[in-house]
């Protein structure tokens, strides 16, 4: 009883997530709450719904040769055989015959005899005939996307972008687990003394090479500690860290942060300017801009000031050459994030690319003469991709001769990056998720010479 109600947790989040989208350990935190999980069940529920999402095309492709194609399912009833096959290809904690026990009952108590006879017949028919073999299909691109699990134009345009190793470590790497990692506040506690709690809590973590003040958690639920509640942790990727280490600040600066929501660099940066100086966090969406505002009230940091404004127009608002620094981390197609955010791939397209990529160059040509003389801007986004990044910032030094790379950018990177990092080019620095367990991420940081 306890493992279906675990099983119907799994299949409602799948179909959730896979159907919709959404922040999956959001989502999948709130479930374990709602039901009481324990520990080992927490862990595989993470483990079912992620993997299920990650490996949709793997087991899509699997499926077609069981399934006629044109049989329209209900999505639950697809997910349902997706999240079964995941289980039993994948994982050898449960045995198949309780697999597809389960996967019967679920499908009888939501639908009917007739789906319940799909479900088992499919299910049993996998188990006797075995699975086809991905090796047999031909074209390269489209074995890594279904051996893989990406669609096929993003294989295509990593191939074309990053060659055939970085594009086959990609997207292997994308298939795992990554770890959480913590921003201590640093005004209010040391990175020794969050470590030594969160050990004595029993979380296994050790310390961020990218920022004095990032935690990797290895081990352990983050969410539920002591120093999370007390809001002396922030959740962010290390490679997002990298950005409030690299914006150079100091305080007293005049910054703008010009798409800030939900504020996990802001209150990074205003923490750096140990809460001295000025902020103007802006963002598209009123409701996420307030996000900033009780972020920034939550770790008590006073010198945010968070507003909604399309941040093309922020000359309306502000002087030319007003701001000492300005980060623009812009909206992207978030093609960096896939490990914690699986069904991203599924439902980008790459025409939001191209129009992403737009906006990125329109954000860049409206915030940068609000940038005084001297002063630097840094521009990142979590993706990986060359026309929304190395091409942007390239395209944008064309047309403004007032704007130079910072010369002193690579030498500034933690030293690991500098020796090794393979995106490491001559406008900016694009990390791949499979070198230091980071999200895809990129950053760079101009200077205004004129
Ligand atoms: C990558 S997210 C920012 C994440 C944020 N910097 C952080 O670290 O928490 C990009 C943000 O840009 C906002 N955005 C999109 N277009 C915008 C525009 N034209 N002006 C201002 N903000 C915009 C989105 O609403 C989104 O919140």
């Amino acid at each position: 009883m306890a493992q279906q109600k675990l099983r119907e947790a799994a299949l409602d989040l799948v179909v959730r997530i896979g159907e919709h989208g959404g922040y999956s350990h959001l989502l999948i935190d709130q479930a374990i709450k709602k039901n009481q999980f324990d520990r080992r069940d927490e862990a595989l529920l993470t483990e079912m719904v992620y993997g299920t999402i990650q490996r949709k095309l793997t087991l899509d492709y699997y499926l077609s040769h069981f399934i006629d194609e044109k049989k329209k399912l209900q999505p639950w009833v697809k997910w349902l055989l997706l999240l079964s096959m995941y289980q039993m290809i994948y994982l050898d904690k449960v045995p198949d015959h309780a697999i597809l026990n389960e996967a019967v009952d679920i499908s009888k108590k939501r639908g009917h005899k007739g789906i319940s006879s799909l479900v088992n017949a499919v299910l049993r028919n996998i188990q006797r005939k075995g699975l086809s073999d991905i090796e047999t299909i031909e074209e390269p691109a489209r074995k890594l996307s279904v051996l893989t699990s990406h669609p096929e134009w993003l294989v295509q345009r990593w191939l074309s972008f990053y060659g055939e190793e970085i594009t086959e470590k990609m997207c292997q790497a994308n298939l795992t687990h990554k770890p959480m990692n913590v921003r201590i506040q640093p005004l209010k506690i040391t990175r020794e003394e969050a470590m030594d709690s969160l050990k004595l809590e029993g979380l296994e973590v050790e310390a961020s090479l990218f920022s004095s003040q990032g935690i990797i958690v290895r081990s352990g639920n983050v969410l539920r500690t002591k120093l999370f509640q007390e809001n002396l942790l922030s959740v962010q990727d290390q490679s997002s860290m990298l950005v409030g280490e690299m914006l150079e600040v100091e305080p007293t600066m005049m910054v703008l942060d010009a798409c800030s929501a939900p504020g996990g660099k802001t209150t990074h940066i205003a923490e750096k300017m140990q809460n001295n100086g000025a902020i103007h966090a802006y963002d598209l969406h009123a409701k996420k801009a307030k996000l900033v505002t009780t972020r920034a009230a939550e770790l008590e940091l006073s010198i945010i000031q968070a507003k909604q404004a399309d941040s093309r127009n922020l000359q309306d608002f502000h002087e030319n050459e007003s701001f000492d620094r300005i980060l623009l981390d812009a909206p992207c197609s978030g093609l960096g994030v896939l490990r914690g955010k699986p069904d991203i791939k599924y439902h980008k397209r790459e025409e939001d690319v191209h129009t992403l990529a737009t906006i990125q160059f329109e954000l860049l040509e409206s915030v940068s003469p609000l940038l005084k003389k001297d002063g630097k801007l840094l521009y990142s986004t979590c993706t990986v991709d060359k026309e929304e990044n190395e091409q942007n910032i390239e395209r944008f030094l064309q047309q403004h001769p007032e704007f130079e790379m910072d010369s002193t950018f690579t030498s500034q990177l933690p030293k690991e990056l500098q020796e090794s990092a393979a995106g490491l080019s001559a406008y900016g620095l694009q990390l791949f998720p499979y070198e230091y367990d980071t999200d895809g991420f990129f950053l760079t940081r101009l200077i205004r010479t004129k």
